[in-house]
């Protein structure tokens, strides 16, 4: 899905992404954590082939029009600018698979509705971008990011400013696409939805990859008081991990 070989960002004489490796197979759904400014949003660009880097991604060394068709992504940036409907705006996900001035086809209809739904959208169709709430807004465009049916998604921090049942609700499309064996990379700073649904975690610090595995295995106090500056308390119960942050260590 990804492989990434030594991935490198440099920001004048910095690296804050600095060599990073890792895979990604099929079925996985990987949270990127790390503090603010750790480098997650960096790394995910670079590794799109949106911004320079050194090292390679089997994606960003593919010619730029087969990318769109490997893998999608939701940025950050929630700013939506046209004042379309939400139906138009999902629909742009199916333009890495129409020809040039083609009509969207059964299939692109059924992707957009697909996505639609699995964002608790099929409501919005008809409704203005620009009048949504920003939760909604970037339930939307992560919906346009899902209608692109690519083997791997992307998405910078999917679920900041969602409410609860959202955020588990998109938590649980994750799951559900690599369940059908597609993959996704998510960054998260919500650790404890991060240690119920994710099947791996990635941690960066300071532009390394510090830690990468199974969230129980990568959540241990020695990481969360050196990286993360927290203690907390995790177990393991019949319903999943649950994880609380506790106190700011000293
Ligand atoms: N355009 C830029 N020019 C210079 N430095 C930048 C630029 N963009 C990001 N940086 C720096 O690179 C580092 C990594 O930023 P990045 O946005 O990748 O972090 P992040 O882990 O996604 O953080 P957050 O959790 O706050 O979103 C930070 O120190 C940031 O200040």
């Amino acid at each position: 899905m990804l492989r990434l070989s030594n991935l490198t960002v440099l920001r004048g004489e910095c690296p804050v992404v600095d060599s990073v490796s890792f895979d990604i197979d099929q079925g996985e759904v990987i949270g990127l954590i790390g503090p603010n400014g750790a480098g997650k949003t960096t790394l995910m660009r670079a590794a799109l082939g949106l911004i320079k880097h050194s090292g390679t991604s089997s994606i960003s060394s593919r010619p730029h029009k087969e990318r769109g068709k490997l893998a999608a992504f939701m940025p950050q940036s929630r700013e939506i600018a046209w004042p379309v409907p939400v139906e138009t705006l999902v629909t742009l996900g199916r333009l890495p698979h129409l020809s040039l001035g083609a009509a969207p086809s059964e299939t692109d209809r059924a992707a957009v509705s697909a996505a639609l739904d699995a964002l608790d959208l099929g409501g919005y169709r008809n409704r203005l971008s620009t009048e949504l709430s920003g939760g909604e807004q970037a339930r939307v465009l992560l919906a346009r990011a899902l209608a692109q049916d690519t083997p791997l998604v992307i998405a910078d921090e999917p679920i900041a400013g969602l409410d609860p049942a959202h955020q588990i609700a998109t938590m649980n499309a994750f799951e559900n696409m690599a369940a059908e064996g597609r993959s996704v990379l998510v960054s998260i700073h919500d650790l404890g939805l991060a240690a119920r649904h994710c099947t791996r975690l990635i941690v960066m610090d300071r532009g390394k990859l510090i830690a990468d595995g199974a969230p129980l295995d990568v959540l241990t106090p020695d990481l969360l008081r050196d990286t993360f500056g927290i203690t907390a308390f995790l177990t393991e119960t019949a319903d999943g991990l649950i994880f609380l942050p506790l106190q700011v260590t000293a």
